[in-house]
């Protein structure tokens, strides 16, 4: 984590770790690269545009030297259009403020599509860095039958050339020991001298480019004829579409069907364990007080958040294996037809749907949208998509409410009624993101028109075992890092605002009626109780603010604290008996829109520069939520579910 935000300043000559950059073309492989050599966890996807800020890391040479590298954004050339690629445009010349040029450019090139890389090495080489040219893919390039005269290449270029596989850690050895060799006699170092080039000087490059791939290079007659065959089913433009929605539906009846063996698992766990508090200490006394806070604050409060934990995981193995195998770029191209009637850059799309996962990657992914209100556009209906905090809000309200039974019989059979309504409320902030989104674009902001969408589709491949590990390891951690901290900060606060004070003598009411959590429940219950929500909601709403799910965890100690019947049998149980499905209904409709999120509006505001825009993305969501849940509740409540 530090090595990531450490900056790489001047340091006193001789006395630091030499700089490497990696650049190269988007999807080329430089982050696989990056990963294989300083051992760092970076995400590595198949579609341009994956890595949007620089990291850096640390790497020891063969020879001992120390190495600091930089990951950055791909880019075909360095005049930047995005602010992904005003980033290493600004690391490769040493632009940022009180950082230097790196002393060495490691570029990495796609050894399947040389012809971009080519034109950017010439470049690379006018700004007067050393280069090193690590020809990347090569397990792909030999299967498919390119041949490289590497000596020849690196003779035209006038640049040392090493080959690589990056996902197989192959090549990083010898990729070392040149780097080691080059760093050992480095020129002194020059000035770093770039100008946008005039039209006439990119033409003149692009034809040297040529000229060296035909010298150098024998490409197959037909180098992606795989990929042309599986697109001309994916990207058809009737089946492709129908293929992507079953895509997407199987994967949230999945998020439903696997993982509830699990989640019943890690339910079973929590029952003991409350069990177990509750046999080793007294009901009553100090220790009683200790009692509830492990078994109402802990277990019910954080045991009701990590039980999501496998949903969760599910729906990152599908979004994980999408990216991986080249798909994720084919959706944005099947859905930017739809999304351009909305006023969606074709480019939203990657960040929209990354947004499943957590908004604030999604934001951040919008560096590659390079015209500013396209890409304002989309960071203000990102929070819409459905993120991953908010399946424990969905989960439990259906699980208590809705039955768990297929839809109808025959081929209906296996369409599960509970994963339809997630389905459903997925669909629902898809719609209402192009919604707003046509009403920014097409309405506010007419004037600006969206441009031409432009994405490199990338060739398939087979996703890697390994990197999928990787990928979903990180999100556990960080869903579980977040319940260890963020939810769990909250849960001991709500604990202590639903314990004391302690009721009267002669209290008649549960303790928690008594309770300050009550006591502020009740004073914002006048403002919710048009859309349905009772005081024990309107309490959760507020530490909700801080992550979404912490409502549920509120949910889960209150109802936990206020004990009773039966309340082994969980909070959904609980919920069932004591909301109306009016209120259940609104309680949804409300976490289609709810702004709750502080660490996404923090994200807005760094992303835009601005605190107007996240309190403009604050405003409108809150206004949303509350007009959906009042119409849902007034509706349902109309229709005889109050
Ligand atoms: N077969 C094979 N796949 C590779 C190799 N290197 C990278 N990949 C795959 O290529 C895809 C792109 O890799 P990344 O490392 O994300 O590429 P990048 O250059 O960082 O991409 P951006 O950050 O989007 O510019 C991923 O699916 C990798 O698994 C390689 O040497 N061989
Ligand atoms: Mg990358």
């Amino acid at each position: 984590m530090s090595e990531s935000l450490l900056a790489h300043t001047a340091a006193p000559a001789g006395a630091a770790a030499p700089w490497v950059a990696l650049v190269g073309n988007p999807n080329c492989g430089k982050t696989a690269l990056f990963n294989a050599l300083t051992g760092s966890r970076q995400h590595v996807a198949n579609y341009p545009g994956v890595t949007v800020e620089r990291k850096v890391g640390r790497s020891m040479t063969p020879g001992g030297r120390e190495l600091r590298l930089i990951d950055l954004p791909g880019t075909y050339a360095l005049r930047a259009r995005s602010p992904d690629e005003a980033v290493t445009r600004d690391v490769v010349l040493g632009r940022l403020k009180g950082e230097v040029a790196p002393d060495l450019l490691l570029l990495v090139a796609d050894a399947t599509n040389l012809r971009p890389a080519l034109r950017l090495a010439l470049e690379l080489k006018d700004a007067g860095r050393p280069i090193l040219l690590a020809l990347n893919m090569m397990d792909i390039a030999r299967h498919r039958g390119f041949r490289i005269d590497l000596d020849r290449l690196s003779r035209e270029l006038g640049v040392a050339v090493v080959e690589s596989v990056a996902v197989r850690r192959q090549g990083t050895d010898a990729l070392l020991a040149r780097l080691d060799g080059m760093l050992a006699d480095l020129p002194p170092p020059g000035p770093v001298t770039w100008q946008e080039g005039a039209a006439g000087n990119v033409r003149a490059a692009q034809r040297e480019a040529d000229r060296i791939l035909a010298a150098c290079v024998a490409a197959p007659a037909d180098p992606s004829s795989g990929t042309r065959r599986i697109d001309a089913v994916l990207l058809h433009p009737v089946l492709g579409l129908i293929i992507l929605l079953a895509v997407l539906f199987l994967m949230f009846q999945a998020v439903f069907a696997w993982a509830t063996p699990a989640m019943d698992a890690i339910d079973a766990g929590f029952s003991a364990l409350g069990g177990l508090t509750d046999a080793m200490l007294p009901e009553s006394g100090a220790l009683g007080l200790l009692r509830s806070f492990i078994h109402d604050g802990l277990i019910g409060g954080v045991g009701s958040v990590l039980v999501f934990l496998p949903q969760i995981l599910v729906l990152f193995l599908f979004i994980l294996l999408l990216e991986d195998f080249g798909y994720m770029a084919r959706a944005a191209f099947l859905m930017d037809r739809i999304m351009g009637g909305a006023g969606l850059h074709g480019r939203s799309f990657i960040p929209l749907l990354s947004s499943f996962a957590c908004a604030i990657p999604g934001i951040m992914a919008t560096r590659v949208i390079d015209s500013r209100h396209d890409r304002l556009a989309t960071i203000l209906v990102a929070p819409l998509m459905t993120c991953s905090a908010r399946i424990p809000v969905y989960t439990l309200i259906i699980a208590a409410f809705v039955p768990n039974r297929p839809v109808g019989e025959g081929a209906l059979a296996w369409v599960n009624l509970q994963g339809l309504v997630m389905f459903g409320l997925y669909a629902a902030g898809i719609a209402s993101a192009l919604l707003v989104s046509f009403v920014i674009k097409k309405v506010l902001w007419r004037q600006h028109a969206t441009e031409p969408f432009m994405l490199q589709l990338p060739d398939y491949k087979l996703p890697s075992a390994r990197n999928l590990a990787i990928g979903l390891w990180q999100r556990a951690l960080v869903f579980m890092r977040r319940a260890g901290t963020t939810i769990l900060s909250m849960m001991v606060l709500i604990w202590f605002l639903s314990s004391v004070p302690r009721p009267p003598e002669g209290a008649t009411e549960p303790a928690i009626e008594y309770s300050f959590a009550a006591m502020i429940g009740r004073a914002v219950e006048p403002v919710l109780s048009p859309v349905g929500f009772n005081w024990q909601i309107s309490m959760a709403l507020i530490p909700g603010m801080a992550a979404r799910e912490v409502a549920v965890a509120s949910l889960g100690t209150v109802y936990s604290v206020a004990g009773g019947e039966d309340d082994s049998a969980g909070l959904g149980q609980a919920l069932a008996g004591k909301w109306s499905l009016a209120t259940a209904l609104a309680f949804l409709a409300w976490y289609v829109f709810a702004p709750q999120c502080a660490a996404t509006l923090g994200v807005i505001r760094r992303e835009t520069g601005s605190r107007r825009w996240m309190l403009v993305s604050f405003g409108y969501m809150l206004a949303l939520a509350y007009l959906a849940a009042f119409a849902t509740y007034q509706i349902a409540v109309l229709l005889g579910a109050g």
